[in-house]
């Protein structure tokens, strides 16, 4: 008989993850970097496995909590913006966090704060770093991208219509001088004042149905388009993704500010 462990399975905008608590790393921490990434492909696959966009592996570190985060190629990413907050629904759920205080949680881009107001959770992202343009192309359309670092590198191109993205099926050409090692890339439309729409093809998890670093990335180049970064008030806008709708707000003291929902909706033991 394998060995089973626990898991649990969870979405933020149908961004969806496997969850693996394992708060003293005795359950996967000793596995090799390699070993790792193969029980990551296994538990992300979609129809031999548990089916995930990403793994959020729940650690204690130094008195807190960290979220070992990786793609489901089993690639390790700095962040992930919509796993942080169905990490913090986790913590909550299982009474691990108070959800009237803010939740710090660690990541590899240091520690990001939570916090919950009902069905809704918001990731204090920090600060943007909005960079140079690139071109990113797919068959038969190419753009020019805005740079935006979330802690995770994204290309932000504005285009006619979703659709022009195509399947998505592979990753966007890139420049790979910008991004030596792979990109986020995100199509965008508006859809009115402060309201705009996206796809995302994640590097190491291919097309999904919402990318929460991403939704920051396209609301801070389409709010550097449009003149109104934040100076006396801050500034939010709406971004609707495939799997529903987040909220992004860039606050005057440069923070980014990611809401939306963030659910647990299984559990149980695997030994994948
Ligand atoms: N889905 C995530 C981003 C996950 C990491 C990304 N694929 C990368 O490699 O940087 C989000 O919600 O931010």
């Amino acid at each position: 008989m394998p060995e089973r462990y626990p898991f649990l399975k969870g979405h933020g905008t149908e961004n969806d993850f496997v969850l693996l608590p394992d708060p003293d790393g005795s359950v996967h921490g000793e596995l090799s970097p390699q070993r790792m990434a193969e029980r990551v492909r296994a538990l992300c696959d979609r129809r031999a496995g548990i089916g995930g966009d990403g793994v959020l592996r729940v650690v204690r570190r130094d008195g807190g909590w960290f979220m070992d985060y990786r793609n489901s190629d089993g690639s390790v990413s700095e962040m992930c913006g919509n796993g942080i907050r169905v990490f913090a629904r986790y913590l909550v759920d299982e009474g691990l966090a108070d959800p009237s205080a803010p939740i710090p949680v660690g990541t590899r881009d240091g520690v990001k704060v939570l916090t919950v107001d009902g069905d809704l959770i918001t990731a204090d992202m920090g600060a943007p770093r909005v960079l140079g343009e690139s071109k990113v192309a797919v068959p038969g359309h190419a753009w020019v991208a805005r740079h935006v670092d979330m802690g995770n590198p994204h290309a932000v191109a504005f285009v006619e219509s979703l659709d022009d993205a195509g399947t998505l099926l592979d990753a966007p050409d890139h420049d790979e001088t910008t991004y030596p090692h792979g990109v986020n890339v995100e199509f965008v439309v508006r859809r009115g004042d402060r309201h705009v729409a996206m796809r995302v093809h994640e590097r190491g998890s291919g097309e999904t149905r919402s990318c929460g670093t991403g939704a920051c990335a396209v609301m801070v180049a389409a709010a550097v388009a449009d003149g109104a970064r934040p100076t006396d008030a801050d500034v939010a806008y709406r971004v609707d993704v495939p799997g529903g709708t987040l909220t992004v707000t860039w606050t005057t003291d440069d923070r980014v500010l990611l809401t939306g929902p963030a659910v647990i909706v299984a559990r149980g033991t695997t030994g994948l």
